[in-house]
């Protein structure tokens, strides 16, 4: 009998799309959580467990050990720099992460970014050699602009909808964001086999399935 394996799932946008691969590669999970409060749902036919949580917090879930393995965004990754392993690019939730302003942006003495990334977006600027004040907002990132909060914002862009009805334009791509499937590094190798498993039949569904 091997032991349960605990999945750390990303609550909101990534949910349905990273079940519907768990379901293709065979895993019987449910499509839709948007209606039940149950954190936590077993699967025991399965052997797992899947704890639904908010994308920020999956990779303290894994790097803690609470979870065995996640799925989170690119973006979380960069910005959090958790000690854990990442195994797979999920292809989904696919979007990126740029540098967004009004359309007449000039630089000024006094540049002020404003973004729910702090470091990524710290560690972006002074890879440029730009000095900027990055102030941390924690979501409606595109209203820093247009209510003169910050010069420029880093954020996500995915269809662009949202630049264009605030008109905002995208400045300066950043990097291509996809979900990750992640593990602890030490139930990676205690638990290994179901692990490997898992990633196998995941590869072999994203292996002809490049697009969210
Ligand atoms: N348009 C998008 N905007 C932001 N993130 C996106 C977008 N498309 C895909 N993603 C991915 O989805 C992940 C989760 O998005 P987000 O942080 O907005 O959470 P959410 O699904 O709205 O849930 P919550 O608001 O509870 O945190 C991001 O970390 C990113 O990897
Ligand atoms: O290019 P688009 O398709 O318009 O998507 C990008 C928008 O989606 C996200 O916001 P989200 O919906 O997470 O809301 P938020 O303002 O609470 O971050 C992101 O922060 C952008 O605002």
């Amino acid at each position: 009998m091997t032991d349960i394996l605990k999945v750390a799932m990303p609550k909101g946008r990534i949910y349905k799309k990273a079940a519907a691969l768990f379901r293709e590669a065979g895993l019987d999970i449910p499509l839709e959580v948007d209606e039940t409060r149950k954190l936590v749902i077993s699967l025991p036919e399965l052997n797992m467990e899947f704890i639904l949580a908010k994308p920020v917090d999956v990779p303290t879930y894994v790097e803690y050990g609470a979870a065995d393995i996640g799925i989170v965004g690119k973006d979380v990754l960069l910005e959090e720099d958790r000690d854990i392993y990442e195994l797979l690019d999920l292809g989904i939730a696919r979007c990126r992460m740029s540098v967004i302003g009004l359309p007449n942006w000039q630089p000024g003495i006094q540049q002020r970014v404003a973004t729910k990334y702090p470091n990524v977006a710290s560690r972006y600027f002074r890879e440029q050699g730009q000095q900027v004040e990055v102030i941390k907002l924690n979501g409606s990132i595109e209203l820093a602009p247009l209510i003169g909060l910050a010069d420029r914002i880093v954020d996500m862009v995915e269809t662009g909808q949202t630049l264009q009805e605030n008109g905002l334009v995208e400045m300066n791509p950043i990097f291509e964001i996809t979900s990750r499937l992640v593990a602890n590094r030490v139930s990676y190798r205690m638990k290994n086999g179901q692990i490997q498993s898992l990633c196998d039949r995941l590869q072999q569904v994203i292996g002809g399935n490049v697009t969210n």
